[in-house]
């Protein structure tokens, strides 16, 4: 319900507070005009990717030709006008203006008439990829030092009259000839990169597998326009900066198990030293990185047991393995009944006579807390995980879709599951709502219950981010594979059809036409002919495998998922060039673009929250003017 401008002949509060701020009926036409057209401008472009498990060079590739948008925009503004490698080349300039610049200067091609050129066809770009920005938003994404030449640059008009294209001849060889051509061309980069993309959403699961996700979350921070949906090994990683020493075994282990210590010990500065020389010492035998991974899976399984034991809301019992091992013949006894024989079985930590095999040993526990100490003081990885929490969130309705990393929990029906947590039943939103208060109250109060809860989501048969039953236990001591295959959610079953889609659209608050649901964390396998497109494009999954650990599985090297005013269309990016490739030949990103949706009229920002948002205040300042015309405010002159 809208609020009336006035109580009893009294202007309300807000119209008070809003007098403060357009005193003038002058500055309330600005506004409103301003306002009331911004409504109608196509909405700003978005892009989707998910599942980046630590592969910099790829996302730093892809942040820089904005998922292969620039390249697409050279192409459509130059045309026949530049040749392919003069194309690539100003591409590559675009991407990575400093290091273009150092290579021309160093081969002595950067003269003066390079510098005209490449910034009279960055200007010319610029023109065109701002028609959907007002013109005060533009200058807003111009490098503050930049901003006044830039914005004159962008007013002049050479093709309407001598005198304007003289003038701009002139601005652009001044910049030159004062030697200042290298910082307006990074400036216009900056900008260009800007007008291709006004908002970013990352779907989960920036950590793991690859090697550098710190390098990924310290570029994001710069980004100006960003939202994150946590995955369930960012959830691990958060679970562990915040003290759990069950997370911590686990990250630890992931790292080890994919060769990519570094991050743990030069990106975060946590020392594996005392955990390497434990394992040397009770698995001689072993390659040193092996050895550990061993020796920290078994604190994993003994700490994963106690938390399990303590949580049994988690449904997380058929998880209790340890104690089903039997030390003797070298098997366990599986939940089907049947006995497996284990590999590797030699167990130094567990003492199988004192009964609980999930007891730590003194020197487990004294590791553990010297790790912990580690992932606790560690600056950087805090300072990440603070971000994570402040641009995070568990899911994100967003113009009318509904992203979260892994799936809403379904009953084998395809209805929504209802959990039963510490007495009270939950099911499809309020499930989503809850998970994301306990992940929150581990942040804010640390400790108990809810870091336990951190541990659940990144690998709970129940999560929203996991959503699968993880046989860790079998994956990595029992040889027969078939006992490796995790039991999955209804939902991903259920996902391909679309009521399943409108019902959980539905449920979100959504309409169930028009909005989509965009997930990332089951990789496709496009190799296999599956497709990222589900239940006609209302549901899509967007983990491509930028993780090159799974490009033998899916085949491709990741998606961009982009929505712009036109509809939604899907890059699935062959190969993705790094800086070197790029420099070297001006390689790029090949992709591959797909059509998911085309809307027969254009989306405009009056179609979206930010334009919903807009109304609201344009309502407000309708009142203000009233106030201002039937004297109840009196205007400042
Ligand atoms: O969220 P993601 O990337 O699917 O990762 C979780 C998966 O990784 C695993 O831990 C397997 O890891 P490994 O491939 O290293 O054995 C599975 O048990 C689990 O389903
Ligand atoms: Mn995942």
């Amino acid at each position: 319900m809208r609020r009336s401008p006035c109580r009893k002949g009294r202007p309300t509060k807000v119209l008070r507070l809003l007098a403060e701020k357009y005193p003038t009926k002058e500055s309330v036409y600005e506004k409103l005009i301003y306002l009331q057209s911004q409504l109608s401008l196509p909405k700003g472009v978005e892009h989707f990717m998910s599942d980046l498990h630590g592969e910099y060079d790829s996302f730093f590739h892809i942040l820089n030709n904005c998922s292969g948008v620039i390249r697409e925009k050279v192409d459509y503004v130059f045309g026949e006008r530049l040749s392919p490698e003069e194309k690539a080349e100003f591409c590559t300039l675009i991407y990575y203006p400093k290091e273009k610049i150092e290579q021309m200067t160093d081969a002595h091609k950067n003269t003066p008439e390079w510098y005209r050129r490449n910034l009279s066809q960055l200007l010319e770009l610029s023109k065109l990829m701002s028609y959907k920005y007002p013109a005060s938003k533009v200058n807003g994404f111009i490098p503050k030092r930049f901003e006044s030449v830039i914005v004159e640059l962008m007013n002049t008009r050479p093709e309407a009259d001598h005198a304007q294209f003289l003038y701009h001849k002139r601005l652009l060889s001044t910049i030159v000839q004062i030697d200042s051509g290298a910082d307006f061309i990074q400036a216009f980069t900056v900008l260009i990169k800007r007008l291709a993309v006004d908002r970013l959403h990352i779907v989960g699961d920036f950590f793991d597998r690859g090697n550098r996700p710190d390098a990924i979350l310290n570029r994001l921070m710069k980004h100006p326009s960003v939202d994150i949906q946590w995955g369930n090994h960012d959830v691990l990683w958060m679970g562990a900066a915040l003290g759990s020493e069950t997370c911590i075994a686990a990250v630890v282990r992931n790292s080890l198990r994919y060769d990519n210590t570094d991050v743990l010990e030069r990106g975060y500065g946590i020392s594996l030293r005392p955990l390497s020389a434990f394992a040397a010492r009770i698995y001689p035998d072993e390659r040193p990185i092996r050895a550990a991974e061993r020796a920290v899976t078994m604190m994993m399984f003994k700490l994963e047991g106690q938390l399990i034991r303590r949580n049994p809301d988690f449904q997380m019992d058929s998880r209790l393995l340890l104690d089903r091992i039997d030390f003797r013949s070298s098997c366990a006894v599986l939940g089907d009944g049947r006995r497996y024989e284990l590999e590797n079985a030699y167990f130094p930590t567990i003492d199988s006579a004192a009964g609980d095999p999930y007891q730590l040993t003194a020197e487990e526990q004294e590791i553990l807390e010297d790790l912990r100490s580690y992932f606790v003081e560690s600056a950087v990885l805090q300072r990440h995980v603070d971000y994570l929490y402040q641009k995070g969130s568990l899911y994100t309705r967003c113009n009318g879709n509904l992203l979260f990393h892994g799936c809403v929990p379904l009953e084998e029906d395809g209805s929504l599951r209802t959990i039963c947590y510490g007495g009270r039943a939950y099911r499809g939103r309020q499930w989503f709502d809850f998970c994301e208060d306990m992940a929150r109250e581990a942040w804010l109060h640390g400790g108990g219950h809810a870091l336990d809860f951190m541990y659940f989501l990144w690998c709970g048969r129940l999560s929203p981010l996991s959503g699968r039953e993880f046989k860790t236990f079998e994956r990595a001591l029992i040889a027969d594979e078939s006992t490796w295959k995790e039991p999955s959610d209804p939902y991903y079953r259920y996902i391909d059809q679309v009521e399943t889609c409108e019902m959980v659209l539905r449920e979100f608050g959504l309409d169930p036409k028009r909005g989509h649901i965009i997930n990332g964390h089951v990789p496709v396998k496009v190799r296999k002919g599956e497709s990222p497109v589900k239940a006609g494009g209302r549901a899509i999954i967007i983990d491509g495998g930028f993780c090159k650990a799974y490009h033998k599985k899916t085949g491709i090297s990741g998606y961009t998922l982009i929505s712009n005013s036109r509809g939604l269309r899907l890059l699935e990016h062959q190969h993705i060039a790094n800086v070197r490739e790029a420099l070297r030949e001006n390689h790029d990103i090949e992709s591959v673009s797909e059509t998911v949706e085309l809307q027969s009229c254009r989306t405009t920002v009056g179609d979206t929250d930010e334009g919903r948002l807009i109304q609201d205040e344009i309502t407000d300042l309708y009142n203000l003017l009233l106030a201002y015309q039937n004297g109840l405010l009196k205007p400042s002159e």
